[in-house]
């Protein structure tokens, strides 16, 4: 069983919802990022979303996309984040890792030499936001025969036939993007959300998670009502943007923001 697999198993069996920190690798500084993802772990992270800077993240909101300029200024590269990974391993064999971002670097470096080095590194999952099932009849095997599972974005304008396409091409979990536009927006419609997915879990017994507008606990417990999983990405970064060269600064205001959503989604 893959380690996603596993984790949402025992969420499951624990009546427990999955918190998934988003943070860009490399974002302010590579030095940060091993250890942020520690620290997101003591504080109730169950899986990692790990960003992969591009110079191009079109479906990214100005929050991000800044963090990925902060990264690339320290060069963080597809190889050196397989490094961050692996580092991350040498002490956490449990909490799930999945790659997130665009298809170019992936390309670059070459699909199999890509799967192979991120099996070998420990990493889980591999969310390509420009990857769609229909476009991956070459990749998708690739990372399935490495141990990777393809994780998928399913929007609000998703129509039934490919959340079906999506269902059969997916392992892991499914993301369920709780609203039309970029990463960063800040109103999200939980009736709404939870009638998408009761849509969606008549494709898939896979996992769902939510993101898109989870920004504090409040938010974390209302989605947390619905869904399998609650992503969290722009809120964390905006404590990297508040003070870039502090990083126990960073890591304490980041882990205290996962805290109290850890918090909310059990109470
Ligand atoms: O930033 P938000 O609104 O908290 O949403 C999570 C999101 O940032 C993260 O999962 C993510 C980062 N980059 C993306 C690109 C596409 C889809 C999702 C993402």
């Amino acid at each position: 069983m893959s380690r996603i697999a596993a984790c949402f198993q025992t969420l499951q069996a624990q009546g427990k919802k999955a918190l998934i920190p988003y943070i860009t690798a490399g974002d302010p500084h590579p030095s940060i990022t091993v250890p942020l993802m520690h620290s997101m772990v003591e504080a109730g992270a169950n899986i990692i979303e790990l960003g992969v800077p591009f110079s191009d993240p079109m479906a990214d909101g100005p929050t991000i996309q800044l963090a990925h300029e902060r990264a690339l200024v320290h060069n963080t590269s597809l190889t050196s984040i397989l490094a961050m990974v692996q580092a991350f391993r040498q002490t956490n064999q449990t909490t799930p890792v999945v790659l997130m971002g665009y298809l170019n670097p992936i390309e670059i470096m070459g699909y199999e030499a890509f799967a192979q080095a991120a099996q070998v590194a420990g990493v889980d999952g591999v969310l390509t936001v420009d990857l769609p099932p229909e476009e991956g009849k070459q990749v998708l095997p690739l990372f399935k025969a490495h141990g990777l599972d393809p994780i998928f974005l399913v929007a609000p304008t998703t129509p039934a036939h490919r959340m079906q396409a999506i269902a059969e091409a997916a392992s892991g979990f499914i993301y369920y993007v709780s609203l039309k536009g970029v990463t960063g927006a800040n109103t999200l419609d939980t009736a709404q959300v939870a009638e998408r997915l009761k849509q969606m879990r008549e494709y898939t017994q896979l996992a769902l998670g939510v993101g898109f507008g989870i920004k504090d606990a409040a938010t974390a417990a209302a989605v947390g009502q619905v869904a399998d999983a609650v992503v969290v990405g722009s809120a964390l970064i905006k404590q990297v943007e508040a003070t870039p060269d502090d990083h126990p600064r960073i890591i304490k205001n980041i882990s205290g923001l996962l805290a109290s959503m850890r918090t909310a989604l059990d109470a």
